[in-house]
């Protein structure tokens, strides 16, 4: 069942159409990742979802529920850590999130459960100023569980983290569903920090969702490709590209397949090929495919300078 959907999202500043027509759907207890290059659109999606500003066209359905219309009711079911943490640094931690769960209305013992999913028991009693900024992370990421919402919407939470930060955020929110029965949206402008966490993706591009589905069902989709390594580029690429539609990328030469071409077979006749013509090559094999690839894919080519 959807948890999140939204039908024709659109939303304009001035000239600027920032969200265009995005039908989105999040599945319930998904970690969907929401990504796309900086200005794609996603934080101005995402503040549409939480109700911060108001679609100039379109809406959005949160648990059937559309958020113009029931906007106290859904604020209890959705957390959110946007990128302004806004924590007392002179309070615990302990103590800051005290302060939302008086405003909520909550039992104490939400302190203690919060702290504990995100493994921040440890720090309960420190002042948030002499936090890292991962620590912060993981408060804000505990406030914003504070009364076991439903839905939690994290807007870059590996911004500015070190990889150590980066690779507990990343086990954090792959399990979350499990330990919390949350759904997460998890945005995103680097795939590569996000693709190993996700079940499901989105792809924002100026504006537009132009990808969304389950990751595996994405990878499965997003086109194959043979990645050929050589000390001669120009000229491996100028002989297979008749035959084999070859192009350059980057130092490599890669060859796309489709689902139904044969990896050995299309490797063994390049390879012959180039044999033949006595072209040398270090390496060829089949590139395995990550979202980035998709990604690649998945926008138009004259838009990829701006990927
Ligand atoms: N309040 C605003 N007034 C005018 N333009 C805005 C406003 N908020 C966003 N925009 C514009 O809308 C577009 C989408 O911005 P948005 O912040 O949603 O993208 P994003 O994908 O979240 O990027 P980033 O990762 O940089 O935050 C950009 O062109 C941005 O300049």
């Amino acid at each position: 069942m959807a948890l999140v959907r939204t039908e024709g999202l659109t939303r304009r500043f001035g000239e600027t159409l920032a969200v265009e027509d995005v039908a989105m759907t999040v599945p319930d207890r998904a970690v969907y990742a929401f990504v796309g290059p900086n200005g794609s659109g996603k934080t101005t999606t995402l503040k549409m979802l939480l109700g911060l500003i108001a679609p100039t066209a379109g809406r959005v359905l949160i648990d059937g529920l559309d958020v113009a219309t029931h906007r106290e009711t859904i604020a209890r079911q959705v957390g959110a850590l946007l990128e302004a943490q806004g924590f007392y640094v002179n309070l615990t931690g302990a103590e800051n999130l005290d302060l939302t769960r008086r405003l909520l209305g909550l039992p104490v013992s939400e302190i203690d459960r919060t702290l504990a999913l995100v493994d921040m028991n440890h720090a309960r009693n420190r002042r948030v100023a002499g936090y890292s900024l991962g620590m912060r992370q993981r408060l804000g990421i505990a406030r914003a569980m504070l009364g076991s919402p439903r839905l939690l919407i994290l807007d870059e939470p590996t911004n500015g983290l070190d990889p150590d930060g980066i690779a507990q955020m990343r086990s954090f929110l792959r399990d979350l569903p499990e330990r919390s029965g949350a759904t997460v949206l998890v945005s995103s402008h680097l795939l590569s920090e996000i693709e190993h966490s996700a079940s499901h993706v989105g792809i924002m591009h100026r504006g537009r969702l132009v990808r969304e589905g389950r990751l595996d069902d994405l990878r499965a989709l997003a086109a194959r490709r043979i990645r050929i390594r050589t000390p001669e580029p120009v000229r491996l690429v100028a002989r297979l590209a008749p035959t084999f539609a070859a192009a350059l990328d980057g130092v490599d030469i890669v060859v796309p397949m489709t689902p139904a071409t044969d990896v050995a077979d299309r490797v063994a006749a390049i390879s012959r090929l180039l044999i033949d013509a006595g072209l040398p090559f270090t390496g060829i094999g089949e590139q395995s495919t990550t979202l980035e690839h998709l990604y690649a894919d998945s926008v138009p080519t004259d838009l990829k300078v701006a990927a």
